[in-house]
């Protein structure tokens, strides 16, 4: 019998037909600025109304009052230890990339059946708990853009073809076949599992790096069972410019804060296409959520009865604390009368 849980004692928690259990989980590195991504994250899926636990998969190098921060705001903390590509003379694209390979460290939480990873610099803006319904089996994400310069070490890039917009600019036959659909690794959907873990770590012993670090690794593993889902899943903000006639900005759930100077936390408005005023829309929006006192964990749990629906919002630290405990993750079924 699942245990109540609730507070008021009317909501007794039913396992679900399967037994499964969701996360949205993201990446945490360094001692640096992006624990205020991961909490403007943990505030925005609340305020999205998620009834799933934010992990957050952190390096040793975490220090502790922003461990302490992210426990405040509800997250299940879990220390990882860092992934070191092969060594390599390979120029990443941003020195720093090198870090994401610890990333991979996410297929071995197996305690969840699904999860949705999230990088610390993307906004949640509206639910998107519906994606964990999609197919199991598959690696869904969102498309990337090649457009940007950071892309200017590759042959696409050269020539100016995007899979944005494959039709405009042809792939020429002399260059071999087209490039396979490619995903921005800031968003994807996965089923954790330690076989898949086990062989990604091992191939990537055997696999040199590439500029985009992790993110060209991942292409290269889900590539035959890798799904896009529409870009209002993950908005990799230099679409904006690049292929406005692909996004609905009104539509867009998901803001990726990807483009050089877009970072919410370090905005400044110097840099290119940051003065623009979709730019400084999403920014402000990103900003209004994380300085909501209302979306703090200490605060929403505080608030008491919540109207029914929002049941699961109030209740979900419980539930992540008993997901964290080994306990399987339960769900409000409809009652049996
Ligand atoms: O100093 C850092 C750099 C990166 N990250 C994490 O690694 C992810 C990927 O890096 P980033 O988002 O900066 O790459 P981009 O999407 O901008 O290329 C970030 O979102 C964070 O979750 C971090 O925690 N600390
Ligand atoms: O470590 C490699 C990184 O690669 C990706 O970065 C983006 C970013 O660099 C943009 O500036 C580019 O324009 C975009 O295409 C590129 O995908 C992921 O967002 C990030 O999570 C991480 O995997
Ligand atoms: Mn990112």
């Amino acid at each position: 019998m699942a245990p109540d849980i609730s507070t008021n004692g009317t909501t007794t928690l039913t396992k679900r037909a399967s037994i499964s259990s969701c996360a949205y989980v993201t990446f945490l590195a360094g001692n640096g600025d992006y624990v205020k991504g991961v909490v403007g994250l943990a505030k925005g899926l609340r305020k999205a109304n998620s009834k799933y636990p934010l992990v957050v998969a952190i390096l040793p190098d975490v220090p502790e009052d922003h461990r302490k921060i992210l426990l405040e705001q509800g997250c299940i903390v879990k220390e990882i230890e860092p992934v070191y590509p092969p060594q390599n003379q390979t120029q990443f694209a941003m020195a720093y990339y090198v870090i994401n390979y610890s990333k991979l460290r996410i297929w071995e939480f197996v305690e969840y059946s699904k999860m949705i990873y999230l990088d610390g610099d993307i906004q949640v803006f509206e639910n998107i708990d519906h994606l964990f319904d999609m197919q199991d089996g598959y690696f869904y994400a969102v498309k990337d853009c090649f457009c940007e310069k950071t892309w200017s070490h590759t042959p696409q890039y050269k020539i100016g073809y995007c899979q944005q917009c494959p039709n405009k600019v042809q792939w020429p036959e002399e260059l071999g076949p087209k490039p396979p659909l490619y995903f921005n690794a800031g968003m994807f959907v996965y089923e954790p599992s330690l076989s898949v873990y086990d062989d990604l770590l091992k191939t990537l012993k055997i696999t040199p790096p590439t500029p985009f670090a992790e993110q060209d690794f991942l292409n290269m593993y889900f590539r035959d069972i890798y799904r896009p889902i529409p870009p209002i899943y993950n908005l990799v903000l230099a679409m904006l410019w690049r292929h406005p006639e692909n996004i609905e900005l009104e539509k867009v759930k998901v803001v990726h804060y990807c483009a050089a100077g877009s970072k919410p936390w370090r905005y400044t408005g110097e840099e290119e296409n940051m003065q623009r005023e979709d730019i400084k829309m999403v920014v402000k929006k990103w900003w209004d959520i994380y300085n909501d006192e209302s979306l703090d964990y200490k605060n929403v749990v505080a608030r008491g009865p919540v109207e029914p629906g929002s049941e699961e919002v109030r209740l979900q630290p419980f539930l992540a604390a008993l997901s964290e405990a080994g306990v399987v993750h339960y769900m409000n079924a409809p009652s049996a009368a």
